[in-house]
């Protein structure tokens, strides 16, 4: 049987009520799409004690759970409500970057729509890395496992049975089917499934993928996999409400984990593995505050730094979302669904080996803070719909700093968004697509008028975008993967220079994914699980000699 280890630590707070332990062979930080997933597997698959660590609370409620509601939760204290530094690329806007504080994460609380990302941006991920872990092929298998698609079967790609249900809204709003017959009349061609072979090509336009069940229920990373497995096995336990600070080192080895709980700093020993799964805004700040970055910016907050690594916070990316082309309904239409329910991948350029466009259908009237009341856009979501232009193969990179030593203190994001001039005349292409479909004569029964941004000249077109520009909520990149000097974590996840340490979440992407993160973040967890699965079955056989230990 797997070995449990029982000693205590001094210092350690044990909370009777909820059985908090002085020792964990695991403590996964951050119950999000990716976290949730790897301690649910941890815990599965093996006798160890596994600890999840999440800041947030409850998902189990309404917001959350109602799928058409998802918007309601920016903003809320479901939402971290972290802003980027004001830019000049964005006429000094300081952007909000929403990112989900709940269990589940952003899986609780995202747009709902599966993207799982193109064939070629797992290749140059396994290129990268060096890991044929991430190549496509076992990507596929991976997503195989983890899905329970709803659509028609194809059983080269999709899988069937596995914890996240899939489907596609049987039901989309009208304007949807009308744009799909435009892109057509334009050469993008329709598919049944955004996520089959679709995803190894040139673009393609269709009714989305989404994590919608029967009366409009949410399935994330939280009702999927951890509160199934909670109710199953013992070794599980979710500390709600818990903001970790930081992970002690002892020699280079993650040796504890300390967090603030109930308005007291606990720590708790860790046995085996920590894993790092706050997202790519915390996680590099999480990693700074326990001594891993870059050593001159660690030394100007007086924090001691064992590991040298200025990759840590480095590479931001984001995709980016416009908000947004607009028209005015002929007859008011209520959103559907996850309120997106039709998207397209296409290419600005046919040199591109991937799409780098993907606008997507927002049923309701979609604006920024600027051009919003510039233009009167209306509150009544049934009045308007949008085509909002999106960015998918950002080139422009930004940086997470730590703002004080204090944890408590949110970081420095420089978003960084629009600095390279190739986004934005991607994005102006896009602007242009999403204005020829949307006044395409396919689409005529349901526009009275187009009502932004309407027939502007090329520089005051521009200055609009830089006014409507903001993000799609995918952000990612800080704490990448790769062999190199800049490359904070290795193929199977483990921090270079630290023993004991993973980061698994959104951080560890050397590149976004084309499309939206959230299927590619559950599949770093279960990939990430596989890993340490696979070492810690290795650690226990030789342990045991016989090889013999727990499976439950
Ligand atoms: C509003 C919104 C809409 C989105 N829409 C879509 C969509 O339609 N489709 C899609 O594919 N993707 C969407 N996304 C993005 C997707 O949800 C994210 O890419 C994904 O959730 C990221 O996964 P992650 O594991 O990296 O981090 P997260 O899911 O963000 O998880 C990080 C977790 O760590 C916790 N945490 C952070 N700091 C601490 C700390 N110090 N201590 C303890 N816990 C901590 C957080 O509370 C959170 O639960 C959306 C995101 C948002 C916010």
């Amino acid at each position: 049987m797997f070995h449990v280890r029982k000693k205590t630590h001094a210092g350690v707070t044990v909370d009777q009520s909820v059985n908090l332990l002085a020792t964990y062979d695991y403590v996964v930080c951050g119950a999000g799409a990716a976290g949730g997933v790897v301690a649910s597997r941890l815990a599965q698959m093996t006798d160890a004690s596994v600890l999840l660590l999440e800041a947030g609370g409850d998902e189990r409620v309404e917001q959350v759970e109602d799928a058409r509601r998802w918007m309601s939760n920016i903003g809320s204290e479901r939402d971290w409500q972290f802003t980027a530094e004001p830019s000049t690329h964005l006429a000094g806007r300081r952007l909000p970057l929403p990112m989900g504080r709940v269990l589940g994460g952003g899986s609780s609380t995202n747009g709902l729509i599966w993207a799982r990302g193109h064939r070629n941006d797992f290749e140059r991920w396994a290129k990268a890395s060096g890991d044929s872990r991430w190549s496509y092929a076992n990507v596929l298998q991976a997503y195989r496992c983890i899905e329970d698609w709803q659509g028609t079967p194809d059983v080269q790609r999709r899988g069937r049975g596995g914890p996240m249900y899939i489907t596609k809204p049987s039901d989309p709003v009208p304007v949807a089917r009308a744009l799909a017959q435009a892109c057509q009349a334009m050469g993008i061609p329709e598919v049944d499934d955004l996520n089959g072979a679709a995803m190894e090509g040139d673009g393609a336009c269709g009714i989305a993928n989404v994590n919608v069940a029967p009366d409009a229920k949410r399935v994330s990373v939280a009702s999927a996999y951890v509160r199934p497995t909670q109710q199953q096995r013992k070794n599980l336990t979710v500390l709600l409400g818990a903001h970790v600070h930081r992970v002690v080192l002892q020699e280079k080895r993650a040796r504890a984990v300390q967090f603030e709980w109930r308005g007291q700093v606990q720590t708790v020993v860790v046995g085996e593995e920590v894993v790092l799964s706050t997202g790519a805004i915390q996680t590099p700040k999480i990693l700074m505050l326990s001594g891993i970055g870059d050593r001159a910016q660690l030394q100007q907050h007086g924090i001691d730094c064992p590991v040298h690594a200025p990759g840590v916070g480095a590479n931001f990316q984001d995709h980016i979302l416009v908000a947004g082309c607009v028209w005015e309904y002929v007859s008011p239409e209520p959103p559907r669904n996850n309120a997106a329910e039709f998207t397209l991948f296409w290419k600005s350029h046919p040199s591109l080996d991937r799409p780098d466009l993907q606008p997507v259908l927002e049923e309701c009237a979609f604006g920024s803070e600027v051009t919003g009341p510039a233009y009167g856009l209306p509150a009544d979501r049934s009045v308007a719909w949008t085509l909002a232009p999106g960015l998918v193969r950002p080139e422009s990179r930004g940086h997470v700093y730590l703002a004080s030593a204090n944890p408590h203190q949110a970081p420095r994001v420089d978003a960084n968004f629009l600095s390279a001039p190739e986004d934005v005349q991607a994005l102006m292409a896009c602007i242009k697509l999403c204005r020829e479909l949307g006044n395409a004569p396919e689409v005529a029964p349901f526009r009275r008028r187009e009502w932004m941004p309407g027939p502007l000249g090329e520089e005051v077109m521009q200055q609009w975008l830089r006014q409507a520009a903001g993000t799609y909520f995918h952000q990612s990149g800080t704490a990448r993967m790769g062999t190199d000097d800049g490359a904070v974590v290795d193929g199977q996840l483990r921090v270079h220079g630290v023993q004991g340490l993973r980061v698994v979440d959104a951080s560890i992407m050397p590149e976004v994914t084309t499309g939206n993160t959230h299927a590619p973040c559950v599949l770093i967890g279960e990939i990430a699980a596989q890993a340490m699965l696979a070492s810690h079955d290795r650690v226990h056989a030789s342990a045991s000699e016989g090889g013999q230990h727990g499976r439950g």
